[in-house]
């Protein structure tokens, strides 16, 4: 079975960035608290893009960021390339400031039935070429921590494109999916994140997983929920290694530097 390949390597600052694996970027902000490392997501990211309400975070806490300088020059700096939603969140002088900056606006109100952070994704899986797709990955601001209902369908759509790298990110830690697909080699910036980590399995219990590098290995151990789920767990070495027979979500905590 193939390799996957993981590192967290997006949380550095541009220079310090290693090449594994070499990946091309997108950004997607939501509403919520900007992370206090915004800036690293999105200098590291190719395109931009605000779901609904993500743009009122933008154009409101990216300026507390350069606090010494002048707002209006700070928000043209960091323009985003696209807000999509059903823009029932973003303010109207919000809308109309990136508007006449050039943003591309994708009003969605007629669909009730998908987030906006799906509307987003899904932008970017209808317009990234085929052969680019494996290189893809997509960062996302402000998907933990807040209300339950928002947590779970912002997890839902990394099963909804389980074919995409997609992580979500709040201040505190980061999840993304380890297709049963795979197995999965995870590169721990040391400096940047851990120890804490987890192995879940949402939607179906996982009949065999093992892993490498763990305080508590699972050796072709059962989970799921009613069981065993590994949450608590702590890395121990630079590289995590995991196979099993169903998706996993693999999280870790982010340093507070
Ligand atoms: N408290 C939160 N916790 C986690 N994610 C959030 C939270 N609030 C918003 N989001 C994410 O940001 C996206 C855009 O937020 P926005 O507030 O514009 O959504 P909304 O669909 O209008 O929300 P609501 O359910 O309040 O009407 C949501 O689709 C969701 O992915
Ligand atoms: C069964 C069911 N439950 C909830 C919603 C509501 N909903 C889900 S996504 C969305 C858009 C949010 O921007 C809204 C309003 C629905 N349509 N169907």
């Amino acid at each position: 079975m193939e390799v996957m390949t993981h590192s967290s390597s997006f949380l550095l600052p541009s220079t310090h960035a290693d090449h594994r694996p070499c990946l091309t970027y997108a950004l997607v902000l939501l509403n919520q608290r900007l992370p206090r490392f915004t800036l690293q997501l999105w200098n590291h990211a190719q395109v931009r893009l605000c779901a609904d309400g993500g743009a009122n975070r933008v154009f409101d806490e990216l300026p507390e960021l350069f606090p010494h300088e002048d707002a209006v020059e700070v928000r043209k700096r960091y323009k985003p390339d696209l807000i999509k939603g059903d823009m029932d969140s973003i303010r109207a002088e919000v809308l109309e400031f990136y508007s006449n900056l050039g943003t591309k606006v994708v009003d969605e109100s007629h669909d009730q039935d998908t987030t906006d952070l799906h509307k987003c994704v899904a932008y970017i899986h209808d317009f990234t070429p085929h052969v680019e797709k494996s290189n893809l990955c997509i960062l996302v601001a402000g998907a933990l921590g807040g209300r339950f209902d928002h947590e779970a369908g912002n997890i839902n759509v990394l099963y909804k494109f389980s074919t995409i790298r997609i992580i979500l990110l709040s201040d505190d830690c980061l999840i993304h999916l380890l297709p049963k697909t795979h197995h999965h080699e995870i590169y721990i910036e040391s400096s940047v994140v851990g120890p804490h980590c987890g192995l879940i399995p949402i939607g179906m219990p996982s009949g065999s997983t093992s892993t490498t590098g763990l305080q508590w290995d699972l050796n072709d151990t059962e989970m799921s929920f009613g069981g065993l789920l590994s949450t608590s767990n702590i890395v121990k070495a630079d590289k995590i290694t995991v196979r099993s027979d169903s998706d996993l979500l693999w999280t870790i905590s982010i340093k507070k530097i």
